[in-house]
């Protein structure tokens, strides 16, 4: 007996993909994304964007609106998905203790690769200067429960297609 997934959280450091891969596997299961940074509060758009990087404090409201917004989301839409960098344990876990059977797709990426594409992205408030404190902060969610890690230079499409076809697994009564 397999452990479905009620909802997904797409993880990882700033600039690994999970917007654009969030959106393919939404795309793909025809599921609702939620975009964690449009619920970060001004004051934490203000720091990352003079490269101060966040506090455990800074996220603590942040997490539990987006952990909202999932519960909410599970009632009203099939599949929703949520993009959050959700680096450290005790952020997933909070995440969980909102959205039970909760999967996590990690999006695993160099320091190299994550800085040149967040250096190279236009119109973003995050400066590549925060990549560093971003995999300080990182916490591999490798072993805990309903987790997928992917090799983020992969295709968008393919990481977007390997991700929903897990999901779907997961779901698939055996
Ligand atoms: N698998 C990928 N291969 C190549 N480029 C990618 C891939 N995923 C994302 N990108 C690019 O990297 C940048 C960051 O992607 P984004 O989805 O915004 O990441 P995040 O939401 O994790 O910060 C964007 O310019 C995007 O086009
Ligand atoms: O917890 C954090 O430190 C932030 O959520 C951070 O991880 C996030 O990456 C930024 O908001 C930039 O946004 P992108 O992740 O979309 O680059």
């Amino acid at each position: 007996m397999n452990n479905p997934i009620s909802a997904l959280v797409v993880m990882g450091v700033s600039g690994c993909g999970k917007s654009c891969v969030g959106e393919s596997i939404a795309e793909q299961v025809g599921g609702y994304l939620i975009e964690g940074d449009t619920f970060h509060p001004p004051a934490n758009i203000e720091k990352m964007s003079k490269g101060i990087a966040l506090t455990d404090d800074d996220r603590v409201d942040w997490l539990t609106r987006l952990g909202q917004e999932l519960a909410t989301a599970l009632k009203t839409h099939e599949r929703p998905l949520l993009a959050c960098s959700a680096l450290k344990r005790k952020y997933r876990d909070r995440l969980r203790e909102a959205v039970p059977g909760l999967g996590f797709v990690f999006l695993e990426l160099s320091r190299e690769e994550a800085a040149s594409r967040v250096g190279n992205r236009p119109g973003h408030f995050m400066p590549a200067s925060l990549i560093d404190s971003q995999f300080a902060t990182l916490e591999s969610p490798q072993g805990e429960p309903a987790t997928l890690t992917l090799d983020a230079t992969l295709p968008i499409e393919t990481l977007g297609q390997q991700a929903a076809d897990w999901w779907q697994a997961a779901n698939t009564i055996r």
